[in-house]
């Protein structure tokens, strides 16, 4: 469960959120929207133990990320798959990962099997991965403590249709097992696809909250999308 009370975060004096409040109960996908600079990543952030809400509360499992007492076992994380150490291989990252977990050297086999990086890719130095690699690397490194909150900012990015595929397999999968998935893009037919809600926000506030049906009433979720952020969005002209 995540839940986000009234927080409000400014820099130099701008609001990045204003008064935002959601839950991302476990069991789901929760889909987070918004255009270009509205919020989202600050969020993600703040949730991780990133940066503090200049007023009101984010907490995971009930207790802000950095109050948790495992929270790299509770929590998983992917906000930026480019974050990794370009000269070790990505059975490096996932070794280090695991160590500094207490998780044995197994879960790393595991890990590589379940986000589809063969041995031979496993040994290669990151900086050499293609997006969709480092975006399965990304994945598998939140995984490996078996979170039971997954916190994932543009996941799908770079991934090939095949990778899309699998990764809406894995999320949902996830759910099922009572994972609460917490899941940033902009591929908003992606998202339609995979999310059972969704909380969209702009320039800082959440415009709407609910299920895709909730939200959509018969239009489609671009749709209503372009129509509650027109007048939100602070991305460049
Ligand atoms: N460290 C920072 N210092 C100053 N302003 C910041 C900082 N981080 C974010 N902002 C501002 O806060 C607002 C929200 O940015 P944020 O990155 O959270 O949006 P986003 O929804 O993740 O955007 P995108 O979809 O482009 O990734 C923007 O106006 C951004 O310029």
């Amino acid at each position: 469960m995540i839940e986000f009370h009234r927080v409000t975060k400014t820099y130099n004096g701008a609001k990045a959120l204003d008064d935002v409040s959601f839950t991302v109960p476990p069991g789901i996908i929760t889909g987070f929207l918004g255009p270009n600079g509205a919020g989202k990543s600050t969020a993600m952030r703040i949730l991780t133990g990133l940066c503090r809400p200049t007023s009101g509360s984010a907490t995971v499992l009930g207790r802000p990320y950095t109050n948790l007492e495992r929270p790299g076992l509770e929590v998983g994380a992917l906000l930026d798959a480019g974050a990794q150490h370009p000269g070790r291989s990505g059975r490096e990252v996932l070794t280090l990962g695991a160590m500094m977990l207490g998780l044995p050297r197994s879960r790393v086999d595991e890990v590589l099997d379940l986000v589809g990086l063969t041995g031979k890719e496993s040994r290669r130095a990151v900086g050499g991965y293609s997006l969709g690699m480092r975006q399965r690397l990304g994945i598998g490194h939140a995984l490996l403590g078996h979170p039971k909150v997954l916190i994932l900012d543009e996941p799908a990015n770079g991934l090939d249709p095949q990778g899309i595929q699998w990764m809406r397999e894995l999320l949902r999968d996830l759910a099922r097992s009572g994972c609460a998935v917490l899941l940033s893009s902009h591929l908003l037919h992606e998202v339609e696809q995979v999310a059972d809600q969704i909380v969209m926000i702009g320039a800082g506030r959440v415009l709407a909250q609910g299920t895709l049906a909730e939200l959509g009433r018969g239009r489609s979720l671009e749709q209503t999308f372009l129509e509650l952020t027109a007048q939100t969005d602070r991305s460049p002209a």
